[in-house]
């Protein structure tokens, strides 16, 4: 999260006034992530988290983001909760943005990657996936291919300015994807449901060594479920200095197998798949990076990251190269 709009403290006493959750004590802008607006506000009731929605959410989607979390909720995933004012409506409007107030959850996202973490990870997107079946709602993921397109498109002048060459790579990467991605022209797909769709490490919780609950669910969407897998994959298993960690991906990826088999076509695709996951950051940084109001209160987030995890997933020979080895997977369709 990250501060674009400011509220002041009239705005935030009125819009307070149509909720039944005590007076404010305190309301302060959180600098980390780069989507939306949020505030953590402490109410004489306890904290709650006030999100302004900005540029890349659709107004329109909201309905579907907020029944997702009530959705999810019930079926026992833990997850913030929209609060509804005293009228019993959630979403609402506040310095001129749809804005909610969500319940805040405890637990702190892990700073230092460790095998355990993405061990529950894995568990953890598998129930999400499994939860996310009965959600009657579907939402196109605008972040695939023809939103790479549009992507690809708007940063092109700027691109070349971040590193020399860096155009043409995403040109060419998209063209090969376009080519191959299951699904599309006629190849065939894969499962799909609802994917959290941006799975990274600042919106898992951990208490206490275990996996607490799962924020932010604004990027969710119908896609493949194994796009999910990839998605963590790419922000998970990276070292901070580029190496790939194989104990971390099979973890990850054997745990999520043992709730949710996977199937041989679906692991399979884990490599495309991880490409097309890293383009998809690498061009939403790179869209940020060239775009970003100046003086918001927000740490811009390094694309060329994302264009090493590329290169990666490009060079992979197979799935060793993700730690698998054969029978080291739970499959749908083994015999
Ligand atoms: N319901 C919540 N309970 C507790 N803390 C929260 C909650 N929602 C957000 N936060 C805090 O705000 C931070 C940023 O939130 P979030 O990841 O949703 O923002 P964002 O702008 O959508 O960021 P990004 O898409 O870059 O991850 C979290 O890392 C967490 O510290
Ligand atoms: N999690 C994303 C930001 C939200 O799209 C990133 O790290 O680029």
């Amino acid at each position: 999260m990250a501060v674009y709009t400011e509220v002041t403290d009239e705005e935030l006493r009125a819009f307070i006034a149509d909720y039944a959750i005590g007076d404010v004590i305190s309301c302060k802008g959180i600098a980390e992530g780069v989507e939306n607006s949020n505030y953590l506000m402490v109410t004489t009731e306890g904290p709650y988290i006030l999100t302004l929605y900005e540029k890349r959410v659709n107004p329109a989607d909201l309905p579907f983001f907020l029944g997702l979390m009530r959705h999810l909720a019930a079926r026992g995933i833990v997850c913030p909760q929209p609060v509804p004012g005293r009228d019993g409506v959630a979403l609402r409007v506040l310095a001129g943005r749809p804005a909610v107030i969500v319940t805040f959850l405890t637990g702190m996202w892990p700073r230092r990657i460790l095998p355990e973490h993405c061990a529950a990870l894995g568990t953890a997107l598998a129930q999400l996936h499994l939860a996310g079946a009965d959600y009657a709602v579907a939402r196109p993921n605008s972040l695939s291919l023809d939103g790479w397109r549009g992507l690809v498109a708007a940063t092109r002048e700027g691109a070349d300015g971040v590193k020399p060459g860096l155009a043409a790579v995403l040109a060419d990467e998209l063209a090969a994807l376009s080519a191959l991605w299951p699904g599309h022209g006629g190849r065939p797909g894969l499962p799909q449901g609802i994917i959290h769709a941006d799975l990274f490490p600042d919106n898992v919780f951990f208490r206490d060594g275990a996996l607490s609950g799962l924020i932010d669910f604004y990027f969710a969407c119908t896609d493949m479920l194994a796009y999910d897998l990839a998605i963590c994959l790419n922000a998970w298993c990276f070292e901070a200095d580029g190496a790939f960690n194989v104990t971390k991906s099979r973890l990850l990826l054997a745990n999520y197998a043992r709730v949710r088999p996977l199937s041989a076509a679906e692991v399979a695709a884990l490599p495309l798949l991880a490409r097309g996951s890293a383009l998809r950051f690498l061009l939403t940084r790179l869209y940020d990076w060239l775009n970003t109001p100046a003086g918001a209160l927000v740490k811009r987030k390094d694309p060329l990251e994302y264009l090493h995890k590329l290169r990666f997933h490009q060079q992979a020979r197979g799935l060793a190269d993700y730690g698998l080895a054969p029978g080291d997977l739970a499959l749908a369709d083994a015999p």
